[in-house]
C-alpha cells in the first residue's frame, strides 16, 4: 500500500531522512517508533504528500506523492501530533467543515459526518462544542476529521499522547476497528506498551534511517506468542514443545519457553493438559504481551531509551 525508496529529506539546517526505504502492506497497523528527533514526523509528512523530498520516491496506493499529491490527499487521512480544533464549534459543524473542504458533495455531507462520528463513538455528541469535550473525546474528534472522507490509509502521529488509560484502550479498539474495515494504518509513538495491543508490524527509525532496513513482523494475530513457566527444571522442555504439532518454540531454557501457537482455546487447553500429564510442573502459562518491546530492544540494543 505504501512504498518508500531511498527517501532523503532536508530541512535548511538538517538532513532529517537519510535514505529511507520501506514497504507497508495493505490492511495492517504498523508502528513507527524511535527516539525524539529520529525523523518520525518528517517521514509521516512525506508519506502524506505534505513535504517535497530532496530525493527518492514515495508511492501510496500506486500514486507518487510528487506527481499526484492531490490523489494522495484524497485517499489518505493524517492526524498530526498537534491538532487544533475550533473550540466554539460543535462536533457536527467541525466535521461538516472538514467534509466540505475534503470535497464531499453537499448532499452527501450529513451522511459522511454522521458516519465518521459514529465510527469514533461521538454520534451522541454531535451538538456538543469541541471546547466542552474531554481530551480523549477531542482526540476522537480529530481522528473523525482525518477519516471523514473514508481514506484507504490513515497516518497518526502520537495519537495517544496525553490520554488516560481508558481513553488509550478506547483508541486501540478504534484503530483495530478501522483496520478491520479495510484501512491501512501507520502509528507513530514513543510508548511501546500502547502499540503492543494493535500493531502487527514495526518500523524502527533512528537518526533518519530505518533500523535493520525493513519492517519487523512483531505479531501474528492467528498465531500469538505464548509463554510457559515450570517450577522444576526440565532440560527436555524445548524438545517436548517442539515435538507437538502447531507449536514453534522461539526461545526456551529449563524453566521457561516462549512459542507461537494457534489462537485456539481448545488446543491450548490440550497443550497444558499434555504438559502436566508428562510431569512438567506448570506454574504459569499465558499470552506473551511484550512482543513489540522485545523486538525493539533486540534491534536497537538495551541501551536505547525511548520515552520523553
Ligand atoms: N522545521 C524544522 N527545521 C529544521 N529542522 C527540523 C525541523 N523539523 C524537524 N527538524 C529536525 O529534523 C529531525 C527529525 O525531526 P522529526 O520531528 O521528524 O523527529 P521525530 O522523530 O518526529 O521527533 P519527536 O519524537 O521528538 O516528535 C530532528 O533533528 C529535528 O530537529
Amino acid at each position: 500500500m505504501i512504498t518508500v525508496t531511498d527517501l532523503v529529506y532536508e530541512y535548511p539546517t538538517t538532513r532529517a531522512l537519510k535514505g529511507v526505504s520501506l514497504h507497508v502492506a495493505p490492511q495492517t497497523i504498523t508502528a513507527l517508533v524511535g527516539p525524539n528527533g529520529a525523523g518520525k514526523t518528517t517521514l509521516l509528512r512525506c508519506l502524506a504528500a505534505l513535504e517535497d523530498p530532496y530525493s527518492g520516491t514515495v508511492t501510496v496506493a500506486g500514486h507518487d506523492t510528487r506527481a499526484e499529491p492531490r490523489a494522495i490527499h484524497a485517499l489518505l487521512g493524517y492526524l498530526p501530533d498537534f491538532c487544533g480544533l475550533y473550540d466554539a464549534l460543535s462536533v457536527r459543524r467541525i466535521l461538516t467543515y472538514t467534509a466540505r473542504s475534503r470535497g464531499i458533495a453537499p448532499a452527501l455531507t450529513a451522511t459522511a459526518v454522521e458516519k465518521a462520528a459514529d465510527r469514533v463513538g461521538l454520534v451522541d455528541r454531535l451538538d456538543t462544542k469541541a471546547g466542552d469535550l474531554s481530551r480523549g473525546l477531542r482526540q476522537r474528534l480529530a481522528i473523525a476529521q482525518a477519516i471523514v472522507h473514508e481514506p484507504k490509509v490513515l497516518l497518526l502521529d502520537e495519537p495517544a499522547a496525553g490520554l488516560d488509560p481508558q481513553a488509550r484502550r478506547d483508541l486501540s479498539a478504534l484503530l483495530v476497528a478501522l483496520k478491520t474495515a479495510g484501512m491501512t494504518l501507520v502509528v507513530s509513538s514513543h510508548i511501546l506498551a500502547e502499540l503492543e495491543d494493535y500493531c502487527s508490524e514495526m518500523l524502527i527509525i533512528e537518526d533518519g534511517l530505518i533500523v535493520g532496513g525493513k519492517a519487523i513482523k512483531v505479531k501474528d494475530v492467528e498465531r500469538p506468542r505464548y509463554f510457559v513457566e515450570i517450577a522444576k527444571a526440565r532440560s527436555d522442555l524445548k524438545d517436548f514443545l517442539n515435538a507437538r504439532a502447531g507449536v514453534d518454540v522461539i526461545e526456551a531454557d529449563e524453566y521457561h519457553a516462549l512459542f507461537t501457537h494457534a489462537r485456539s482455546a481448545t488446543a491450548r487447553a490440550r497443550l497444558i493438559r499434555d504438559l502436566i500429564n508428562a510431569g512438567f510442573d506448570v506454574s504459569a502459562f499465558g499470552e506473551a504481551t511484550k512482543a513489540l518491546e522485545a523486538a525493539y530492544f533486540s534491534q536497537v540494543g538495551a541501551k536505547a531509551e525511548i520515552g520523553r
